[in-house]
């Protein structure tokens, strides 16, 4: 991986409830990003925030979404179709996207755009499936329906802006814990591989990790791989805004994050719901940086 990077930040947060993940791609920059990337012997470009309008400047009309259970649609949408034009756009003048989140919506753009001109694969490293569609949402909030947005599912196979085209054959979702009871039953009934927990309980992060870089590599030209901070466990990563416990530990994420280095898969990064608000001294904004220059090729030795 020579390519020099592109961070793009989208702060974002109308896709989720709790306000202040819009901060995130702030918290990273000064958890030392661009002097982590560049000890990784990587050169980086930071081409600044996606503009994301402001909570005071929202819409009223926009809080009543047209089929009353994505909440903010409007906005996440205008924001994920710059955002994917931007990762395309990255991707064709030969430079490598990291994508700084924002609620994990963007995560919709970031697909597209990644998956535009190439046959793509998905990681998916998180406590959550994000695999709800509008109809199956309990909370309506967009951040826990990226996965299913990008696979075309309920009444987003209708729309041009969510729908990327990616074989979800080719997408492994890594280390879930959180599953909505329908989200469940969808991920059961569809191709997608998912490895719970539980799964790395029982082989451990190293073989896990490798048979989901297999899954999503395989017959593509590259891997997608999208970060939630919330993947971790809260002990490590505090400032997320929807905690689970028994997640992994640090040296699981960062084994698991060299393992996707070595590959040579990876195509396009994100990391997602860093929320300093919640945060302990912006150390899960660090746990950030660090990880993404795992991914990036940093190494101890
Ligand atoms: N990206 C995330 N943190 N997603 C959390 C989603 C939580 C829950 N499953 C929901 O759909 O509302
Ligand atoms: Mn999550
Ligand atoms: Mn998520």
């Amino acid at each position: 991986m020579t390519e020099r990077i592109r961070v793009i930040g989208a702060p974002l947060d109308y896709g989720a409830d709790r306000r202040g993940v819009d901060m995130g791609p702030s918290a990273i920059r000064y958890a030392g990003l661009a002097a982590e990337l560049a000890s990784s012997g990587r050169t980086s470009i930071d081409r600044g925030d996606l503009s994301v309008p402001r909570a005071e400047e929202r819409d009223p009309d926009a809080e009543t979404p047209p089929n009353g259970s994505a909440k903010f649609v409007k906005e996440v949408r205008d924001v994920c179709e710059r955002l994917s034009d931007e990762v395309a756009d990255t991707l064709a003048s030969g430079e490598f996207p990291l994508v700084l989140g924002g609620d994990h919506s963007i995560a919709i753009g970031s697909m597209q755009g990644s998956s535009r001109d190439a046959e793509v694969g998905v990681l998916w490293f998180d406590a959550h499936g994000d695999f709800n569609t509008p109809e199956t949402s309990p909370s309506g909030n967009v951040h826990g329906m990226p996965m299913a947005a990008a696979l075309g599912h309920g009444s987003f196979a209708d729309t041009d802006w969510a729908n990327a085209s990616i074989d979800p054959e080719n997408v492994a979702l890594v280390g879930l814990r959180a599953l909505d009871e329908k989200e469940r039953l969808a991920i059961r009934e569809s191709p997608v591989t998912a490895y719970s927990m539980s799964d790395i309980d029982e082989r451990g992060i190293t073989a896990v990790t490798e048979e989901a870089v297999e899954v999503a590599s395989t017959g593509t030209e590259g891997v997608h791989t999208s970060l939630d901070l919330d993947w971790l466990d809260p002990k490590e990563a505090p400032g997320v805004g929807t905690p689970v416990r028994g997640g992994v530990t640090y040296r699981e994420a960062h084994a698991a994050l060299e393992i996707v280095a070595n590959s040579g898969a990876l195509r396009s990064l994100e990391v997602v719901e860093v929320n300093p608000i919640l945060d302990s001294e912006n150390e899960t904004a660090s746990l950030a940086v660090e990880l993404a220059a795992s991914a990036l090729g940093k190494r101890i030795l």
